[in-house]
């Protein structure tokens, strides 16, 4: 399977954004600094990050919500910038679906479960039996198949609507996944189960996940890979066993540290901590010249400067 050639990567991905107040200057927010990132088929990778550090967007320009400012997404190899045939761009959009934090998002008040799935299954899957096919797609995303068709979205709960949002994936043939913070709004008893539906998807259906959160101790569950975002650049990425078990940059270090896993100490004050953790941050947030490979598959971001301090901090926390 590491051999696969990936099925979706960033290449030196940036993105600015330009906000232009009524009143003073325009400023500019660089979102995603040159993000690279291979995610192979049948896999899922976490990219995990506190909030700001342009995860969502990375998410949202693998929908085509945002062109990039420069760097390619490369979609089984292709760059999806010069899909230009309309057939290959809709090809594109059903092959790639996402499955936002808000589970109402994107499903429409007035129609029922049945609409919004038999609608796509129509589309993607004419030759199948449609009334079968609800069923199965219900059975698949652990949904009762008989009462949940006639119900409107605010008749399930947030759990049971996300179902239905990874349901529609599955009706329109996706091959990946991107999920933004898919279990964040949910209540913390259902959040496992659907990381554990986004498992059986991966393994059961070969679906491919983006898996986008702030919560780098899930990504232990679900993704075999993870990268680590800080301020719109990727400081770690690898084998989540290496990048959550065993961190290598300080920023993830941090990060897997605000864990409550007792297994984990602090060293020192905790006013010794937040200093450390604000030479770290800044250390982070310098811009990443290339990546070191500490470990098969397993890098780390070097950075134009501040690289002392990280080094520094890691020696007093190590
Ligand atoms: N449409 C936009 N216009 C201007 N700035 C934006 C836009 N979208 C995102 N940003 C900025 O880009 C940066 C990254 O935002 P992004 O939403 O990708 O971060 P995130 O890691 O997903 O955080 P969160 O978990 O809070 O959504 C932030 O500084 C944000 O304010």
């Amino acid at each position: 399977m590491l051999s696969d050639p990936p099925i979706l990567s960033l290449d030196r991905l940036t993105k600015t954004f330009t906000l232009r107040p009524i009143f003073g200057r325009a400023t500019q927010v660089e979102a995603l600094r040159a993000v690279s990132l291979d995610l192979l088929p049948g896999r899922a990778l976490a990219l995990v990050g506190e909030s700001g550090s342009g995860k969502s967007t990375v998410g949202r320009m693998i929908v085509g919500h945002h062109a990039p400012t420069s760097g390619r997404i490369l979609f089984e190899g292709r760059d999806i910038a010069e899909l230009t045939r309309r057939g290959d761009q809709m090809r594109y959009r059903q092959a790639v679906q996402m499955v936002f934090q808000d589970p109402f998002s994107a499903l429409n008040p007035a129609h029922t479960i049945r609409h919004h799935l038999q609608r796509a299954l129509s589309l993607h899957q004419p030759e199948a039996d449609p009334e079968t096919a609800l069923r199965e797609i219900l059975d698949d995303v652990d949904l009762d198949p008989v009462s949940t068709p006639s119900k409107f979205p605010h008749e399930l709960s947030g759990g049971q609507r996300q179902r239905v949002n990874f349901a529609r994936a599955l009706a329109v043939r996706a091959r990946l996944i991107v999920a933004d913070e898919p279990t964040s709004m949910l209540d913390v008893s259902i959040r496992k189960s659907i990381l554990a539906l986004m498992q059986r998807l991966k393994t059961e259906h070969g679906l491919s996940i983006l898996y986008i959160t702030h919560d780098i101790a899930t990504a232990e569950y679900l993704a075999e890979d993870t990268a680590v975002m800080f301020r719109g650049q990727v400081v770690e990425k690898g084998p989540t066993a290496q990048v959550v078990g065993a961190p290598q940059h300080g920023y993830t270090r941090l990060l897997r540290a605000a864990v409550p896993d007792p297994s984990i100490r602090l060293t020192g004050s905790d006013a010794g901590f937040a200093q450390d953790a604000r030479q770290v941050r800044a250390a982070s947030a310098a811009a990443v010249r290339g990546m070191t490979e500490v470990s098969t598959g397993h890098f780390i971001a070097d950075h134009a400067a501040g690289d002392h301090a990280t080094a520094e901090t890691e020696r007093a926390d190590a």
